[in-house]
């Protein structure tokens, strides 16, 4: 079954992510794939659709940010999308307010976490901004340092307006922050188009040893288990897991139920609610892993 592949434009406000979308839909329409674009902006009114053609499937989302107030809405809309059109590509543009890992864990939806391939986080940076972020409300300059941190692709953009030493400056720093991440200098976004088709967020993430360097990146996995499992060994794994996973969700059935339960945890923090019918038994997996093989070696044994 063909995976719709999903690309996360992420980047603080006015950074050029509108900009970045405009060029990448060009490349698509040239390539000849079918593809549908989200955006989410803040306000009840959209400011940037123009950007899209109109042969495109767009979906706003508007009024609030993917990550926390309209997560169902996005849940449903992406779930629209996916019936209505066999998509190659979903580009999700972001509002600058989103966190990455919230972002990532608002589209993994469990009902078709399957039917996805999460290929990456683009995230644009405003280089003058860049160097002056710690005049940046605290919160906001967290933000941006969390952007760049779990980014696959970065765009160090507006370059037009910085000296040859400060574009030296901020390469530097973004190296340091995320030295596994691709970076580039540009100018209004643009990019050689091919890093995009270079992206393979979870591809790389499975393929990786286990022993390289801590990856600050976030990495995505889906697990989908054939049949019920033990509560107490599911809890035992669970008691097991590193901190580098952040959250897991969906569908855990057990063997003393008749319907599966509804699974959520988050930084450690189990919670299950009780389920009243069949439901697709898929885990999404959200973290800092490099190799997931373990990890499904686990799962796998939970159902000898
Ligand atoms: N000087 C300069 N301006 C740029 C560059 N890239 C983008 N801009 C301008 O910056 C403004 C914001 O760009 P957008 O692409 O709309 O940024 P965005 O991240 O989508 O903004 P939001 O949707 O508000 O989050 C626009 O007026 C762009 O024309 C650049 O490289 N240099």
């Amino acid at each position: 079954m063909k995976r719709a592949e999903v690309y996360i434009l992420s980047g603080f406000l006015g950074t050029g992510k509108t900009t970045l979308l405009k060029q990448i839909l060009q490349h698509e329409k040239d390539r000849e794939r079918t593809i549908a674009v989200m955006m989410n902006e803040l306000g009840s009114v959209s400011i940037d659709s123009d950007a899209v053609d109109t042969d495109v499937p767009l979906k706003e989302l508007l009024g609030g940010c993917i990550c926390c107030t309209i997560q169902d809405k996005l849940e449903s809309q992406l779930q629209g999308l996916l019936f209505d059109h066999d998509l190659d590509a979903i580009y999700i543009e972001t509002t600058g307010a989103a966190h990455p890992v919230e972002v990532l864990d608002a589209v993994l939806s469990p009902l078709f976490a399957d039917k996805l391939a999460i290929k990456g986080i683009i995230t644009t940076v405003d280089g003058l901004q860049w160097l002056n972020r710690t005049t940046l409300d605290p919160q906001v300059h967290q933000l941006l340092l969390e952007q760049v941190k779990h980014a696959d692709l970065i765009i160090v953009n507006k370059s037009d307006l910085l000296s040859e030493a400060e574009l030296a400056k901020i390469s530097m720093d973004i190296q340091g922050l995320n030295p596994q991440a691709k970076s580039i200098l540009s100018t209004y976004s643009k990019m050689p188009m091919k890093l995009l088709e270079g992206l393979a967020h979870t591809e790389k993430a499975k393929g990786a040893a286990s022993h390289v360097q801590a990856d600050l990146r976030l990495s995505t996995f889906v697990y989908q288990f054939q049949g019920a499992v033990s509560q107490k060994d599911f809890e035992d794994f669970l008691r097991a897991l590193p901190d580098s996973i952040y959250r897991i969700k969906g569908y855990v059935l057990f063997d003393h139920s008749q319907y599966p339960e509804l699974f959520q945890y988050s930084y450690g923090m189990p919670l299950y609610m009780k389920e009243y019918m069949k439901m697709p038994l898929n885990l999404v997996f959200i973290g800092q892993v490099t190799d997931w093989s373990l990890l499904e070696q686990q799962l796998k044994e939970l159902e000898r």
